[in-house]
């Protein structure tokens, strides 16, 4: 049976300001258990807005977001921080690693602040650096590490606590065409084995392939949805014809 893992519903933010901007207007979707799933949209089309009402660093102004069953914005803050660490990961595109800390304790962070007992922290961790293949890096410091290696990182200590969504904001954004491959094969490869429900933002065509879905944005309204078949080839080419579409020119894009 299917399990949604996130449903948007009616989904609106407006700014207010001197001048108020609605940056999302009536956007619904709904992502199941084991979605794979990428925003894309010309730049301003509000992906980013999208993703921080659902990450909860934003705050709605109407609709509704319901999380593994839970409506986060209606949390106090205390039920709120707990909401965040038990059923949502964060992949940004500068990394977030800690200086001060070993690659061994940036991966353990989430776990730490949740007091896992030992046993279960080392389990987890084994679990997380063997799929990722970042054992040797353990004991390294961040700045010892490349882009790539860092983004591993990253994505290691978001999904530790094993969150019902792994949200991503442009988490290739910062990496050569070799380490955007590798990050991508990792999100597919944890999308399959855990069965991580994931939804990131991006505006390379290429890294959107990876995924199964592909929902597009425009003027803060969504505009199509399309999904992919057995050849990434075709999946990449229909993105590509779909962002002409949608219009704001390669630079915009891109
Ligand atoms: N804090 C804010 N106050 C006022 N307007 C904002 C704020 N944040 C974003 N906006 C506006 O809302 C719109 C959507 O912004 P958003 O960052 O979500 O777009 P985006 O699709 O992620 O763009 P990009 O691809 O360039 O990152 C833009 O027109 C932006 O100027």
């Amino acid at each position: 049976m299917s399990m949604k893992i996130l449903q948007v519903h009616q989904l609106e933010k407006i700014y207010v300001g001197k001048v108020n901007y609605t940056a999302l207007n009536d956007v619904s979707f709904d992502l199941e258990q084991g979605d794979f799933a990428a925003i894309m949209g010309p730049s301003g089309s509000g992906k980013t807005t999208l993703l921080n009402c659902i990450s909860t660093i934003d705050i709605p102004s109407g609709g509704e977001i319901t999380v593994n069953g839970q409506h986060p914005h209606s949390l106090n803050d205390g039920e709120l921080a707990k909401f965040r660490r038990n059923e949502l990961g964060f992949v940004f595109q500068d990394f977030n690693l800690v200086h001060t800390l070993t690659v061994r304790e940036n991966i353990l962070l989430p776990l730490t602040l949740d007091s896992v007992p030992v046993p279960e922290m080392e389990r987890r961790l084994e679990q997380a650096t063997s799929l990722l293949g970042i054992e040797s890096l353990l004991p390294k410091r961040t700045f010892e590490i490349s882009g790539g290696q860092a983004q591993r990182v990253a994505v290691a200590r978001a999904i530790i606590h094993q969150p019902s969504l792994l949200l991503a904001d442009e988490p290739t954004g910062n990496l050569d065409t070799k380490s955007v491959k590798d990050v991508m094969e990792l999100f597919k490869s944890i999308n399959q084995t855990l069965q991580t429900t994931i939804l990131m933002v991006t505006h390379d065509p290429y890294v959107a392939s990876f995924c199964n879905r592909v929902i597009f944005i425009k003027d803060g309204k969504l505009y199509n949805e399309i999904h992919r078949g057995n050849h990434q080839g075709d999946f990449y080419q229909n993105i590509m014809d779909t962002l002409t579409f949608l219009g704001g020119g390669r630079s915009d894009i891109q």
